[in-house]
């Protein structure tokens, strides 16, 4: 739950940003002083603290060493672990009460889960069914391998890579061995944190199958128990409108054997720690996703914190060395996940441009960064990987409109010539412009902004017509009552009748409608936000970056170039200037938590 306080006042469409916040700290501050109008003033002022770093994403803050803790703990208004308090300090840290309740609470099963190994899979057998599965494999080591075989021999795996790094690929052999060596068919979930990275992981999980099948690996019969459906984290769980508990939960966990999760990187502490909470005692978690994207929303970084430490015991290694024929070396973890982490290191997707330039971002190596850019300033031709626009975006609306029709021209197109709702999104997803910022001069709603001014000049649209054919839009919160969720999109189409709906993507691989009325708060999305954009990938990316004059340049970080050079399957179109590619590379992003320690072992 974000703790900005959105009220429900009715949204006009004309005023579809009309959200009023509330600001969280001085709600807080307002609490705390009327519970004890002697509130140690440091501990305000901490607390202050602690409620705009939440906003930020961090979990808890640090405690100065020379507090009187004594003097907070007397208040009334901070507790200790266990204590029913609005503020709690724990590990010379101070949370909110319901974070510090889901980090420690989540840290704790995670630990039983890591212990509660299931029965070890029969030697001789595994490793006869790994060769066959990796045959055709010459990779020394081959991770995704070491990674099956660990995997089958823990309750809980963390399977993270980069993008095509095989994950999926990884999975479906993990999901094979697991039903082979099952003695009845396992109930298997696939899950992920929005409806787009559902609807990619079962078309990856689709593909990988009938990869899997085509070499003769995978009968019918095996196949049709892997599922092909993956669905919202939020439906497999049950959301349940006006409410932030879910319908399955410890008491009433899911009935599942399996659970997989894509794009755990997505997922912020408190849906995690519902979803733990959720799984029956005996069920194996497994997740997914990219330890170095852009962290969750919503407060923590529980993808970044479970991978913090990896390493294999020396009896485990030895295990996986004999299991697999590969050399696996031990190495000493301090987390008690650290044999859970499963990396994958090999792309097999991006082997030019576009990933080179993700790797020397994510490793700050700024040398390899201005030879790559100087590379993409003066391409072979326009379908290069990776094409530079060094200029400032921000200096001509002009230079950036070009680029920015030619992007949507096949989009475009498919709308005036009213194709079906299905061809209409491949058109629109096959191009996408992404910012760090929803506003100012290389932000979102400047690029909507001219794409819309230059509809209106192609008679596309009349002047200040909120909704018109061709409008994409987004879903900024959940509306749990149309089954729409934050981060969904649609795509305004008219139908013969001269009557317009928002077509949304269904499960199915079809779409289906809502009449514009009822999506009273959703914003348009030419361009997008790179946090909204994680878990969608994209053929063609153009991603503008802030000028370094641009207050909004303090938005960049590693992290976010990184995730949004990422989503690109083709092609990357990158508009900033060099120092901020640079100057963001050597930006990490730090959240405070405390959920890397508590996994220490
Ligand atoms: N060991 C391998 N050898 C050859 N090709 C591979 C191997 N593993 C994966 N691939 C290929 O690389 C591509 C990406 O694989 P996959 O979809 O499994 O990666 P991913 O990590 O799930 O990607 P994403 O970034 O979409 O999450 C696929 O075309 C797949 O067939």
């Amino acid at each position: 739950m974000s703790n900005t306080v959105e009220t429900s006042t009715p949204l006009t469409a004309m005023n579809p940003s009309a959200v009023e916040k509330i600001d969280f700290s001085s709600v807080l501050l307002d609490l705390l002083r009327r519970k004890n109008p002697n509130a140690p003033a440091d501990l305000l002022g901490l607390a202050a603290q602690l409620a705009k770093a939440s906003e930020r994403g961090d979990v808890c803050v640090d405690i100065p060493a020379q507090t009187d803790l004594a003097a907070w703990l007397a208040s009334g208004l901070v507790g200790e672990a266990g204590d029913f308090m609005p503020l709690i300090a724990s590990h010379q840290r101070l949370y909110l009460a319901r974070y510090h309740a889901y980090e420690s609470r989540l840290a704790l099963q995670l630990r039983a889960m890591a212990l509660d190994a299931p029965p070890a899979p029969d030697e001789a057998r595994l490793a006869a069914h790994l060769q066959t599965f990796f045959a055709g494999s010459h990779e020394n080591p081959d991770w995704q391998k070491i990674a099956v075989t660990a995997a089958l021999h823990q309750r809980l795996s963390i399977v993270s890579g980069g993008p095509g790094t095989g994950k999926t690929t990884t999975l479906i052999k993990l999901l094979t061995l697991l039903q082979i060596s099952s003695d009845r068919v396992l109930n298997i979930a696939l899950a992920a944190p929005t409806g787009k990275a559902a609807m990619r992981m079962q078309a990856a999980i689709s593909q990988g199958k009938q990869d899997l099948a085509a070499k003769g690996l995978l009968s019918a019969e095996l196949a049709a128990q892997i599922p092909d459906q993956a669905t919202t984290l939020h439906r497999l769980l049950g959301s349940q409108f006006n409410s932030v508990q879910f319908r399955h939960h410890a008491a009433r966990p899911l009935v599942l054997d399996v659970l997989v999760l894509d794009e755990a990187s997505m997922i912020d502490l408190a849906l995690m720690s519902k979803l733990v909470d959720a799984l029956p005692p005996h069920a194996r978690l497994i997740l997914l996703g990219d330890k170095d994207q852009l962290a969750s929303v919503e407060a923590g970084a529980v993808m970044g914190d479970l991978c913090a430490e990896s390493g294999f015991s020396p009896d485990f290694a030895a295990k996986l060395s004999r299991l697999t024929g590969q050399v696996v070396e031990p190495s000493f973890s301090a987390s008690a996940l650290g044999e859970h982490v499963l990396t994958l290191h090999k792309s097999y997707r991006f082997s030019g441009a576009i990933g080179a330039l993700a790797k020397a971002i994510n490793g700050g190596d700024l040398r390899t960064i201005s030879t790559l850019l100087q590379a993409a300033a003066s391409p072979v031709n326009s379908d290069a990987p990776l094409l530079w626009y060094a200029s400032n975006p921000a200096a001509s609306g002009q230079d950036l409109t070009a680029p920015l029709l030619a992007g949507y021209a096949a989009f475009f197109a498919a709308v005036a010539a009213n194709a079906a709702p299905s061809e209409v999104f491949k058109a629109f997803d096959a191009f996408r412009v992404l910012s760090p910022v929803r506003q100012g001069a290389a932000s979102v709603s400047r690029v909507n902004h001219l794409i819309e001014a230059q509809l209106v000049k192609q008679g596309l649209r009349m002047n200040d017509q909120v909704w018109y054919a061709g409008r994409p839009v987004l879903v900024p919160q959940n509306l749990y009552d149309l089954a729409l969720y934050n981060g969904d999109i649609g795509l305004t189409l008219m139908d013969d009748a001269g009557k317009l709906w928002v077509h949304f993507p269904d499960s199915n691989g079809g779409t289906r409608k809502v009449a514009p009325a009822r999506l009273p708060s959703v914003e348009t999305a030419f361009a997008m936000t790179v946090h909204k954009s994680q878990g969608s990938e994209f053929a063609h990316v153009l991603l503008l970056l802030p000028s370094p004059s641009d207050g909004s340049v303090s938005a960049l970080s590693r992290e976010l170039v990184y995730t949004a050079i990422t989503r690109a399957r083709q092609q990357v179109s990158l508009w900033g200037e060099e120092s901020i590619i640079t100057s963001a590379s050597r930006k990490g992003i730090t959240r405070q938590s405390g959920l890397a320690l508590r996994l220490l072992a």
